[in-house]
């Protein structure tokens, strides 16, 4: 749906870096502050005479600015726990961090987040500002930057109990959309890896090693798929089915360590509200959010491809580092963008308008020191290249959303002459006889209703990747329903494409084991315990069976789970009670699948007493409904292959080293992943379900019985799968255990 390929995408077009002196500058850079005071800005820093924190300068809107750069400290992994490291470096206040073996070395950046700090309170500082550029004409990026197993991917990906800048960031823009009742917009998204210096398309599998491209408006990648989208969930399913490609691999410090660098695109073009808004300026826009892969020692690794890929992604990020030092010297002549893929791509956001935001990863673990020490210079240089927010426009006709906009009028006046054409059906049915005239009159005017439904169907589809806010009068057009602006809450549906702990070795849950400076635990506050308390309500509601407002069937399915789930039965390895929970639910996987053939059965059997009629409006609504269904189907099977992959690669690790805790514990996340999917798969049993109520009288019923019984066999399948996957897996943690 709403799927393109197109030949090239683009950064946007964009002017020369102007290099700027640290002292000179007059933006916001605390770090300059800071650094006049204490630090030196390139070499390393040696002063100490800075007591109480800097304060920042409100931030002006003003168009040129520096890099919003902030460090986020992870808390000690209960690996570094159990091997008793130190802690080597702090968040001193909110600005600054500091050697806690050399209190005079310091760093100050826009923002420091200690390891207790939520992704949402990263976002609101760090993310904010360049989502809410993007969506108004100004390009955007955003990435994570540090070492391996920092935390890149915890704050750009995130999980369902703590969603990252990526899912926060799409909420935010369906949410702006919302607010901007006199706007309409199209939103597209690309995404793709850069894997040992070859970029490879995360939406499109045949992708392979595609072309950066350059020409007068910039840098471009020759045949990168984009698809246009309809809501946040949308675009996460899109992420989640991406990410399934993506090269992952288990090193010497990372269970399941990115192997690429990735870049996720929202595209963003708006225009006026309105059926006559050709002389509006189109405003576009994009947005990039950048999970790099984290530097590493070639040496830490046995593994040839490891270290192959460890130079690959040290190589690059040599680069970019050299390329950010340049920058912001400005004696530098030549900056090498050539020198890797990234840089290559990063060009136009570094060098351009628009604005930046960096997020630098970082571990307090003093074995990590070294590495955390390059990266904080890294920051502290990054913080220095100076940007130029300008909204972009175009007018030209290569904007797809004037290109939709165009076609929707041109349609809708063929409709029009279409319908002063037509007489009605209706007024012909009196008419009967042999004569050959009248039954090709007949004909024709059932062929002009074949074409006004045709028409009409093209039409919907187009409009509805259109994007309204419902605040407006013109309700005709799709619009996205989104709660109030910066709540970033998560619906069931988002939550479902969220990973569930894939990656995560520790997480929020695990409160006893952030350790502050003292290596006590931290004190948490009330409000940050009531917050994880409303997430995990929220993933405890995403569990709860929808209830169905169709007086059909509705209080018979809830009864139905409820009591699925309290008469489990145990039937596994371990014969653990959670584990009987998955066995049962899998089972009502199946039942559900069963279920929904029966009602459709029984509904036949009464078929005679609903005669409604079936208009080309309502036929399309239902259509349309379906193909969201399938494409959810489609999506739970994407994920489940890559749980597969997750798991393939687990259990070779754990043939390897039985013994391995972390292993062990990522055996039992990926348990906790397949009961997750096995409650979607129930979920979404009951939304396939309650689409056949709702919608049996209004479409055809060859048609529905068809698509439902393939999606039968395709859920059945598909709980056949898990309940093998879960028992392997089992059997795997039993035996490593
Ligand atoms: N702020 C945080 N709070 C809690 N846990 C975190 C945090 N940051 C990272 N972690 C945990 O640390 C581990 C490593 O994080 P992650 O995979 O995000 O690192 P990374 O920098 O992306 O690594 P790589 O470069 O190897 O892919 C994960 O188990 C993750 O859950």
């Amino acid at each position: 749906m709403g799927s393109k390929q197109v030949s090239k995408t683009r950064n946007g077009g964009f002017s020369k870096l102007k290099t700027v002196e640290s002292s000179a500058s007059s933006t916001t850079s605390s770090s300059k502050l800071y650094q006049e005071a204490s630090v030196d800005s390139h070499s390393s820093p040696t002063s100490s005479s800075v007591r109480s924190k800097p304060q920042l300068p409100p931030k002006p809107l003003q168009s040129k600015e520096n890099v919003t750069v902030t460090v986020r400290f992870r808390p000690l992994s209960p690996r570094e726990i159990r091997k008793g490291e130190e802690i080597a470096w702090y968040a001193d206040g909110e600005t600054i961090v500091r050697n806690e073996n050399n209190q005079s070395i310091a760093y100050a950046y826009d923002r420091v987040f200690g390891p207790t700090t939520t992704t949402r309170n990263v976002y609101d500082v760090a993310a904010q500002h360049v989502v809410n550029g993007a969506m108004a004409g100004v390009n955007g990026t955003i990435f994570a930057y540090g070492v391996t197993s920092s935390g890149k991917t915890h704050t750009m990906h995130g999980n369902q109990r703590s969603p990252g800048i990526i899912p926060l960031a799409v909420k935010d823009a369906f949410s702006i959309i919302q607010e901007t009742p006199r706007r309409e917009f199209l939103l597209r998204v690309s995404y793709f890896e850069i894997y040992n210096e070859v970029v490879n398309d995360l939406l499109n599998p045949a992708g392979q090693n595609l072309r950066i491209r350059e020409d007068e408006q910039g840098t471009y990648i020759e045949g990168i798929k984009e698809e246009v989208v309809l809501s946040p969930a949308h675009v996460l399913s899109l992420i989640a089915a991406g990410e399934e490609h993506r090269h992952i691999g288990s090193t010497s410090f990372n269970l399941l360590s990115s192997r690429s660098h990735t870049m996720f695109t929202l595209t963003i073009e708006s225009s006026p509200l309105g059926d006559n808004n050709e002389g509006g300026a189109v405003h576009l826009s994009q947005l990039n959010l950048i999970d790099l892969a984290g530097s590493e020692s070639s040496k830490a690794e046995t593994s040839g491809l490891r270290r192959k890929e460890g130079s690959y992604i040290n190589k690059s990020l040599l680069t970019l580092g050299t390329v950010i030092s340049k920058l912001t010297d400005r004696r530098a002549s030549h900056v090498p963008y050539r020198d890797s893929k990234l840089t290559r791509l990063l060009e136009s956001s570094l060098s351009g308008h628009g604005r930046v935001s960096l997020i630098c990863t970082v571990t307090p673990a003093s074995s990590n020191s070294e590495e955390t020490h390059n990266t904080l210079k890294f920051a502290h240089r990054a913080k220095h290249i100076e940007i130029q927010a300008a909204q972009n426009k175009i007018i030209d006709e290569k904007s797809l959303i004037k290109k939709y906009q165009y076609e929707i009028r041109q349609l809708k006046e063929e409709l029009e002459q279409l319908k002063q054409g037509i007489k009605p059906v209706s007024q012909l049915k009196d008419i009967s006889g042999d004569d050959i005239d009248i039954v090709l009159l007949k004909q024709k005017l059932e062929e002009e209703e074949d074409a006004k439904a045709a028409l009409l169907s093209r039409i919907q589809r187009l409009t509805k990747l259109i994007l309204v806010s419902n605040k407006t009068p013109q309700t005709s057009r799709f619009s996205y329903r989104a709660d109030p602006r910066r709540r970033h809450s998560f619906g069931e549906e988002e939550l479902a494409y969220l990973p569930h702990k894939r990656r995560d070795l520790t997480d929020d849950e695990n409160l006893e084991l952030y350790v502050s400076r003292e290596g006590t635990p931290e004190i948490i506050d009330d409000a940050f315990i009531e917050e994880k308390k409303t997430r995990k309500h929220g993933l405890l509601n995403w569990l709860k069976i929808k209830k169905k407002d169709s007086s059909l069937g509705g209080s018979s399915l809830s009864d139905k789970s409820s009591a699925v789930k309290s008469n489990s039965t145990p039937s596994t390895p371990q014969g653990e009670g959670s584990d009987f929970h998955t066995e049962s639910r899998l089972s009502e996987g199946s039942a559900l699948a069963d279920q929904i053939i029966e009602t459709m059965e029984n509904r036949e059997a009464h078929e005679d007493s609903f005669h409604e009629i079936e208009t080309p409006e309502t036929r399309i609504k239902m259509i349309d409904q379906m193909e969201i269904l399938r494409e959810q189907q489609k999506t739970l099977s994407e994920e489940m292959a890559q749980q597969s992959r997750s798991f393939k690669l687990l259990s070779e690790e754990a043939a390897k080293a039985p013994q391995n805790e972390e292993i062990k514990a990522e055996i039992i996340n990926l348990n906790g992943d397949i009961k997750a999917k096995n409650d979607q798969i129930a979920t979404l049993g009951k939304q396939i379900l309650d689409f056949v109520i709702a919608s049996h009288d209004e479409l055809d019923k060859s048609d529905i019985v068809q698509a439902v019984s393939e999606m039968r066999a395709q859920l059945n399948e598909k709980c056949f799968e898990l309940e093998v996957l879960l028992k392997l897996s089992l059997f795997t943690q039993y035996f490593s255990s």
